[in-house]
């Protein structure tokens, strides 16, 4: 029998700690009390479980997962469940927390939650995937729910997945729940537009930022790092947009074209070569690293957290960045951006389009009614919007960087909520 072990924490760049100190910088200017401080900082709930698996080969591994739900002050826990190698305790819990301030940004009824189990999907077959994502609902069956916590796809998980959680959960109830998980298959209930959704928010996020730095789409260039499921949207919808998308990277390295990687072209490439970007022709290749410092507008990390640190930021060359990703820059680069005078729309309100729409698909399942593409589209547009200017308004009342300034709203938001529901 083998256990994998959880990541180690790394001190350097634990996404809890940047979290955190953001958090407390939001605080020291909104001025909450020290009990509103630690309801706000501490978990509602954290639960960790062993998952025992027979793999394809006949032995049994045990691997570890986790949820946590950071906060219900706003409604049930939303967010998605994570499948990585580097899964731990901390990292959810930052994930958890980010949740809810996204949820509050984007103003929808939801807390913040979010799952992982510390696994490497590269490795696993189907059917591996399959039972791990059983066992997991199965030991998590009181803590989900459509309205105490309801997961959705995070890296390494996608509609497969939340098919299996919904199947298993439903037959524990002994009925259908498909309200219980979003970004499911169409078939199960699924919304449309829920798939792209984190992409487009991230290409509205983009779009907004440029109009404030007056830099013309048509004449603007975009590297993004990550393909999977936000990158490769983001990607191909900022292209839509007349954006010229210089360089797109995945785990197996990054890719550049000086006059523009055929996006479409990469991802069919990327579907029939196993999801990965592993020698796509048409390009040179780079490192990761090179992308990130590439002399292009708009810089989209969407991959994993700090991956823009303190050693890095020095060389960024880009206008602007638009967090796909959860947490891609450590607050040890927050200063060192800011004094380059980079805009960063920061990821509580970059990426926030993907919970937007499951939100719509948790009431579309709850009205038992389906909403048409266009609808889904033009109100996701909307929310989206609305956040980034009220961010950027709070980022001028108070004179902070959009990233504070979405951390100001979002406790503020939460604040207000608990204050008036009595809770103190
Ligand atoms: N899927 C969603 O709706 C949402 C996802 N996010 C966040 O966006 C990020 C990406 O999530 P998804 O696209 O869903 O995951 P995914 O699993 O679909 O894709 C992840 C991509 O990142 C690449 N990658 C992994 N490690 C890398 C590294 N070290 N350097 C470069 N590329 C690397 C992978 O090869 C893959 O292309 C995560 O931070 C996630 O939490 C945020 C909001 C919603
Ligand atoms: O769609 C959702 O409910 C949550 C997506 C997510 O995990 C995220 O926004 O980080």
């Amino acid at each position: 029998m083998t256990y994998i072990e959880p990541a180690p924490i790394k001190d350097k760049e634990n996404p809890l700690e940047s979290m955190m100190q953001r958090f407390d910088k939001a605080v020291e200017l909104l001025g909450i009390s020290d009990e509103m401080y630690y309801i706000l900082k501490v978990p509602a709930r954290q639960v960790t479980v062993g998952l025992p698996i027979t793999m394809d080969n006949g032995s049994i591994r045990v691997f570890e997962g986790h949820r946590v739900l950071h906060s219900n002050i706003l409604g049930p826990g939303k967010g998605g469940i994570r499948f990585d190698p580097d899964v731990n305790l901390d990292e959810v819990r930052a994930l958890a927390a980010w949740m809810t301030w996204k949820c509050a940004v984007v103003d929808i009824p939801y807390g913040g939650a979010k799952g992982g189990i510390a696994c490497n999907p590269r490795e696993m077959s189907a059917g591996e995937m399959e039972r791990l994502m059983r066992a997991y609902t199965v030991a998590m069956l009181d803590v989900f729910g459509p309205d105490r916590d309801i997961p959705a796809p995070d890296m390494g998980t996608g509609p497969r997945e939340m098919a299996w959680l919904m199947d298993e959960y439903s037959k524990a109830k002994g009925m259908t729940v498909n309200a219980v998980v979003t970004g499911k298959p169409l078939v199960l209930g699924g919304s449309l537009g829920r798939t792209e959704a984190t992409g487009r928010g991230v290409m509205t996020s983009a779009l907004a930022g440029m109009d404030k730095l007056k830099i013309n789409p048509y004449k603007a260039t975009a590297a993004v790092q990550g393909f999977g499921n936000v990158g490769s949207h983001a990607a191909v919808l900022l292209h839509e947009r007349g954006v010229m998308v210089k360089a797109i990277s995945d785990i197996s390295g990054a890719y550049y074209n000086e006059n523009g990687i055929d996006i479409e072209g990469a991802i069919k490439y990327r579907d029939l070569n196993k999801g990965t970007l592993e020698n796509f022709p048409g390009a040179e290749k780079i490192t990761n690293d090179e992308l990130l410092t590439l002399d292009v507008d708009v810089l989209v990390p969407a991959a994993k957290e700090d991956v823009i640190n303190n050693e890095n930021a020095p060389y960024i060359k880009a206008k602007m960045i638009v967090e796909g990703a959860n947490g891609p820059t450590s607050a040890s680069a927050d200063d060192i951006i800011n004094n380059k005078g980079i805009l960063v729309v920061p990821d509580i309100l970059a990426n926030a389009g993907g919970v937007t729409v499951s939100y719509f698909e948790w009431v579309q399942n709850r009205i038992g009614y389906k909403w048409t593409l266009d609808r889904v589209n033009r109100r996701s547009d909307r929310i989206m919007k609305d956040a980034f200017d009220k961010v950027f308004l709070t980022s001028q009342q108070f004179n902070v960087p959009m990233r504070i300034a979405a951390y100001i709203v979002a406790i503020k938001k939460v604040s207000d909520t608990y204050k008036f529901r009595g809770g103190y």
